[in-house]
């Protein structure tokens, strides 16, 4: 191991090397992050791939963009190529920057590359694992790469200290269903082999949406948790130059799904959207488009590019005067618009953050890894929402779907559910705010950079 003295002046807090996994999923919320070091004085550097860069990302809120070569990652190669491209990036931004005053202090690198925090230790610098999903489902994860649950899970689980008890269903797909996710679940195992090493353990979440879970495993780790990872313009309307809060680019948008839905009353519109990887099957999709029919309510449908050809024939045309469905948009912006009044998501963990943040109901459509337990906490836990049975083939029947949606944004039990998520947007601003557990998180994940390191 190499051994350095790094001194820092009182003008230099650190520079800190971010490593996001290659999903749209994992990149954001590390993103987010990245702005609020740099607002607090850090130097950040984020390493990404070309598939997730999109250009209004460069340079973006002062954070310094670094890309990894798109030959250098697959799909297939998460294990191999994106390790040695990774690794090799990460050590030629040390290098580059070892003599000078810029010299990389800390790495923050995806959970499940815990191969970079070995670059990390190997160079004498912090290394801190950033989990992009939620305390509850990682701990699952964890219990199972430490054998206290056994695979396969043949029953309820009631024994993870700080859960629920969690059926079949309601545990992460990755666990429940080994012959589908065999090298997924190894990816999401593979997080806690060297984890003891890591210097910080951050989490995308806040201490009272996951309290009793986070208490548990603070036991094990520097839990440090700085979420919701949301641009701060969503969550307090406070303005670019509060540099307390971090930076955001905010400019109203022109974009015509947002005149669209200017058009529209208070809580009127169903948003969906089904995250950057989850794919239904066309019967699925099929359901979700009647729903819509029957529920008669405007809606708009995210529908990526490649999944289109699921709608069922002239559906766009024959609802265009209830509905837009657009390839992707800003989700952020149309979660905090007025006149959404329900959200049909397949519950990705940035998705769940987003509208707890932004105090928009759910109906929930888990459609794999964390997504089901995160819609029984949705549904079960939190009552932020409801998760319709799915029949014996695992599809949410039109019928239901269109119920679940009436019962978010029409009838009694809508009260409750507004009323829990009107408190969980309270939450999320009293974790950021000056003070709130995630503000004071950070405050203490920048000041431990600041120790002088032999
Ligand atoms: O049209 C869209 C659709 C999505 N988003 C954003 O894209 C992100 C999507 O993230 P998420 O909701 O977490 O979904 P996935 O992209 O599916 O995320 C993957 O990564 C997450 C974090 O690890 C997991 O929780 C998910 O299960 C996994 O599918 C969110 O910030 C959305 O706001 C947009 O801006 N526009």
């Amino acid at each position: 191991m190499l051994e350095r003295k790094i001194k820092m002046g009182k003008e230099m807090k650190g520079h800190v090397l971010l490593l996001p996994f290659p999903a749209q999923g994992h990149f954001s919320p590390m993103l987010q992050f990245a702005k609020r070091l740099a607002s607090k004085g850090l130097k950040a550097t984020i390493a990404m791939t070309i598939s997730v860069t999109k250009s209004s990302y460069a340079e973006a809120g002062g954070v310094q963009v670094e890309i990894i070569s798109e030959n250098g990652y697959t799909r297939e190669g998460v294990h191999g190529s994106f390790k040695d491209v990774g690794s090799r990036v990460l050590l030629s931004i040390i290098e580059k920057n070892r003599y000078s005053s810029d010299a990389v202090t800390c790495i923050v690198y995806d959970s499940i590359c815990p191969w970079a925090l070995e670059v990390a230790k190997e160079n004498g610098l912090f290394g801190a694992s950033f989990f992009s999903q939620s305390c509850s489902v990682n701990y699952i994860f964890y219990q199972v790469s430490r054998g206290i649950i056994g695979l396969p899970v043949e029953e309820t689980v009631s024994s993870i200290p700080g859960l629920p008890p969690l059926e079949i269903s309601e545990l992460p797909t990755f666990v429940s269903d080994l012959e589908v996710y065999k090298v997924a679940l190894d990816l999401f195992l593979g997080q806690f082999s060297n984890l003891d090493k890591a210097d910080s353990v951050v989490f995308n979440t806040f201490d009272k949406l996951e309290s009793k879970v986070v208490k548990h495993m603070r036991k094990l780790w520097n839990v440090l948790t700085i979420g919701p990872a949301i641009p701060s313009m969503y969550l307090d309307k406070r303005m670019e130059g509060d540099k307390d809060y971090g930076l955001n680019l905010f400019e109203p948008s022109e974009d015509p799904y947002i005149k669209w839905l200017n058009a529209r009353e208070t809580g009127s519109v169903i948003y969906l959207s089904f995250g950057s990887i989850a794919v239904y099957t066309n019967e699925q999709m099929d359901e979700v488009a009647n729903a819509l029919r029957q529920s008669n309510k405007y809606f708009l449908w995210v529908v990526r590019e490649e999944e289109m050809i699921k709608l069922p024939k002239n559906f766009i045309e024959e609802t265009s005067d209830k509905g837009l469905v657009v390839t992707w948009c800003s989700q952020i912006e149309v979660l905090s618009h007025s006149s959404i009044g329900c959200f049909i998501t397949h519950c990705g963990w940035n998705s769940i953050l987003e509208a707890l943040s932004l105090g928009v109901p759910m109906v929930t459509m888990p459609n794999f890894a964390d997504q089901t337990t995160n819609a029984k906490f949705v549904a079960d836990i939190w009552g932020a929402g409801i998760w319709p049975t799915a029949d014996h083939k695992r599809i949410i029947k039109r019928d239901k779907l269109e119920a679940s949606i009436r019962n978010v944004m029409e009838v009694d039990i809508a009260d409750t559910i507004k009323k829990n998520i009107s408190n969980f947007r309270e939450m999320t601003r009293d974790a950021m705010e000056i003070g709130g557990s995630s503000f004071l998180n950070i405050e203490n994940f920048v000041k431990s950079l600041q120790v002088v390191r032999k």
